[in-house]
C-alpha cells in the first residue's frame, strides 16, 4: 500500500486523517447539476449548475473517506454547455499528471450531464493511462430531496479505486451504471435514468456501491490516442441537423466563419439532400473542408467510401464524432489519415 503523506493542497472535508491502506483518488470538479443548488427541494429545473464547490460535494459524502483518501481539485464551476476547448485540455493536462504519480490510483470528474459525454470521450482519447478515469454526473441538484450525486460520486470513487476498473479506458457513471466513455449518451432531458450505451452495452453495474463488471477490460474499436500536451486551443468543428429541405447555406456560413470541419448529423444512414451535398463539395474543394458524416437516428452505423473529405462517424454520435474529428485536425492529420481514423477497424 503507498505509504506517502497527504498531499498539502489536499481538501479535508472532515478530520479523517490520511490512511496509507487506502487509495488515493483525486476529484476533478467542473460543475454541473452534481454541483447544483435550487430554491427549493423540489426543484429539479430553473435552478444553478456549478453553484456548489467541490469541498462542499465531498462533505456531503463522509463515506467517501472509508475507501479512499480523496483530493478534490475545483477545474472549473459551470453549466457543462460552458465546458469549453480551454477547459478540456487543462483537465487533460490535471489529470495526466495526476495519474503520472504512482500513488494516484484513479481520477473522478464530476460534471453537468448535458455535455458530459463529449467531455468524457475527450478524456478517453487524450490520456494515456492504465488507471481509470470515471466521470460522473446528476440530473438532480444536491439541494433536492433525494439527490442522485451523493450516490453517483461514491460509486464513481470506489470504481476510480477497484483494480479491474483499469485498462478500460474512460467510464461514465450515473444510476448504477457503468459504461463506455465511447457509448454513454445522455438520452432523456429529465430522468435519472437517461444516459444509456445504446445497443454497444453496459460495461457494468453497482451493488451496493461495489462495481461489477460483465466483462474482463477491452477497449472500443476505433480508440486512438491524441497527445494535446501544450495545446491552447483546439480547430472549430460544428455539427450540422439534416432535415426535410435543409438550408445549405447553413455550411457555407459554418466554414467561411472559421469551421475546419463539419460533421453531418445526417438523415437515416447519413442521408444528405442533393441541394446540401451540392454545397458542401464546393466547400471541400475551394477550402478542404474535412467532413464526417454522422446520423440524427443516434443510433447504428454510417459509412462512406472515404473519398472527397467524406469519413465516416461509423456508430459514433454526432456530438462525439466532432470531438474525435477536432483531434484528429489538431494532430494535422490528412485525409487519408483521416479514412483510416474513421474506419474504426470496420470494413466500409
Ligand atoms: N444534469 C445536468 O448536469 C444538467 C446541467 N444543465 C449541466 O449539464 O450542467
Amino acid at each position: 500500500a503507498p505509504t506517502l503523506p497527504p498531499l498539502p493542497h489536499r481538501l479535508v472535508a472532515r478530520d479523517t486523517p490520511f490512511n496509507s491502506s487506502l487509495p488515493n483518488i483525486t476529484i476533478f470538479a467542473t460543475g454541473g447539476t452534481i454541483a447544483g443548488s435550487a430554491a427549493s427541494n423540489t426543484a429539479t429545473t430553473g435552478y444553478t449548475a456549478g453553484a456548489l464547490g467541490v469541498d462542499i460535494l465531498l462533505q456531503a459524502v463522509p463515506e467517501l473517506w472509508n475507501i479512499s483518501n480523496v483530493k478534490g481539485v475545483q477545474v472549473a464551476n459551470v453549466d457543462s454547455g460552458s465546458i469549453s476547448p480551454e477547459i478540456l485540455l487543462n483537465l487533460t493536462s490535471l489529470i495526466q499528471d495526476a495519474l503520472d504519480d504512482p500513488y494516484c490510483q484513479g481520477a473522478v470528474v464530476t460534471h453537468g450531464t448535458d455535455t458530459l459525454e463529449e467531455s468524457a470521450i475527450f478524456l478517453d482519447l487524450t490520456i494515456k493511462s492504465e488507471k481509470p478515469v470515471v466521470v460522473v454526473g446528476a440530473m438532480r441538484p444536491a439541494t433536492a430531496i433525494s439527490a442522485d450525486g451523493p450516490m453517483n460520486l461514491l460509486e464513481a470513487v470506489t470504481l476510480a479505486a477497484a483494480p479491474e476498473a483499469r485498462g478500460r479506458g474512460a467510464m461514465v457513471v450515473l444510476n448504477d451504471r457503468i459504461g463506455s466513455a465511447f457509448y454513454m449518451t445522455k438520452t432523456h432531458s429529465n430522468s435519472l435514468d437517461t444516459f444509456k450505451a445504446n445497443e454497444q452495452g453496459y460495461l457494468g453495474f453497482f451493488l451496493d456501491t461495489k462495481p461489477l463488471f460483465y466483462y474482463p477490460p477491452v477497449l472500443p474499436n476505433g480508440r486512438v490516442y491524441f497527445n494535446v500536451s501544450g495545446a491552447t486551443e483546439l480547430p472549430e468543428v460544428d455539427i450540422l441537423f439534416g432535415h426535410q429541405v435543409l438550408n445549405p447555406k447553413l455550411a457555407r456560413s459554418a466554414v467561411e466563419s472559421g469551421a475546419k470541419g463539419l460533421v453531418l448529423a445526417g438523415m437515416g444512414a447519413g442521408g444528405w439532400t442533393t441541394a446540401g451535398t451540392n454545397e458542401i463539395e464546393k466547400l471541400v474543394k475551394k477550402y478542404g473542408t474535412q467532413v464526417v458524416v454522422s446520423s440524427r437516428t443516434m443510433g447504428g452505423f454510417v459509412q462512406t467510401d472515404g473519398s472527397s473529405n467524406m469519413y465516416s462517424g461509423q456508430d459514433l454520435n454526432p456530438q462525439k464524432a466532432r470531438i474525435m474529428l477536432q483531434l484528429a485536425l489538431y494532430a494535422g492529420y490528412s485525409s487519408k489519415q483521416l479514412a483510416a481514423l474513421f474506419g474504426f477497424g470496420f470494413a466500409s
